[in-house]
């Protein structure tokens, strides 16, 4: 299987301060991965290595076969699909949300006088579909709730074929019906096959969706364990990366996780004697 990403010994030090601390990574083609963390953990730093706008101090970083250091990063950063509220923030309110997506096949924010064949419109259409938005597809984008406006953005990022898809917090901010249908729309991209390798930060077990299947757990710049879903979020690895003892739950794909509920037992054990 082809490396879709390698880091090997990954740091970014800015302004004496380590960021990312010896990071060794490896993304094959195919993988959905998790990056779970908490605040100040180095996630943002990790994910501008990914998308080709951040630079290792030291060590090596391979992005879609491509060192960098060694590539021209605009243009891979043509293959790379990346979603923010940086990105939202610039597309203008009054642009249709067929516009907003379609818009990015010619990597333009705000349609203006670009000109669209009926392949663009009909792949922005079943791309809409997919994420869910079609039936927004005539409004705009301003009048969009912030659950409806992710979803958008996912669609626009697709849009471009990319072969690396990041979402960064996507349901960061969302209600519960928000985040449940944001996480359904994931769950079905993550089940194609045909779709980009996918990274998707958080910093709640609760917004992993179902299908992903690889984890790398971050914590003051340094990786605590990556590996399989299934193997690698464990209570242990998720007290380790958070700093506090958790009870972590699974049901049907989704997990939970809370502070570990001490019994008198317990809490006599951890006091001692
Ligand atoms: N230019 C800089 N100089 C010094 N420290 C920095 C700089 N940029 C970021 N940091 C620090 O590096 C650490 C990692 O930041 P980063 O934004 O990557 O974390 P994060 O895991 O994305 O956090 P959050 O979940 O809060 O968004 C933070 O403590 C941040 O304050």
């Amino acid at each position: 299987m082809k490396a879709a990403i390698k880091l090997s010994h990954v740091s970014v030090v800015r302004s004496d301060t380590t960021l990312l601390d010896r990071v060794d990574w490896t993304v094959h083609e195919g993988e959905r991965w998790i990056v779970l963390g908490p605040n100040g953990a180095g996630k943002t730093t990790l994910l501008q290595i990914l998308g080709a706008s951040g630079f290792p101090t030291k060590g090596r970083a391979s992005i879609l076969g491509e060192r960098l250091g060694r590539v021209d990063v605009f243009e891979l950063r043509t293959r790379i699909g990346h979603t923010s509220t940086t990105i939202a923030d610039q597309i203008p309110a009054t642009e249709s949300v067929r516009d907003a997506v379609l818009s990015a096949a010619h990597a333009v924010l705000g349609r203006w006088n670009e000109q669209y064949d009926d392949l663009d419109v009909r792949q922005a259409d079943q791309i809409m579909g997919e994420m869910g938005v079609a039936r927004l597809a005539d409004r705009t984008f301003g009048t969009l709730s912030e659950g409806e406006r992710k979803r958008v953005l996912i669609a626009r990022a697709l849009m471009t074929d990319p072969e690396l898809l990041l979402l960064d917090e996507p349901a960061a901010g969302l209600d519960l019906g928000a985040r449940e249908d944001l996480l359904a729309s994931l769950q079905t991209l993550a089940a194609d096959r045909s779709a980009p390798v996918l990274v998707l930060v958080t910093h709640h077990v609760e917004e992993i969706p179902v299908g992903f299947t690889h984890v790398l757990m971050l914590r003051a710049g340094s990786v605590v364990a990556a590996g399989p879903l299934e193997s690698t979020l464990t209570a242990e690895n998720l007290g380790r990366t958070f700093g506090t003892r958790v009870d972590l739950t699974y049901d049907s794909g989704r997990y939970a996780a809370r502070r570990a509920q001490y019994g008198r037992r317990a809490a006599r054990e951890e006091v001692g004697p």
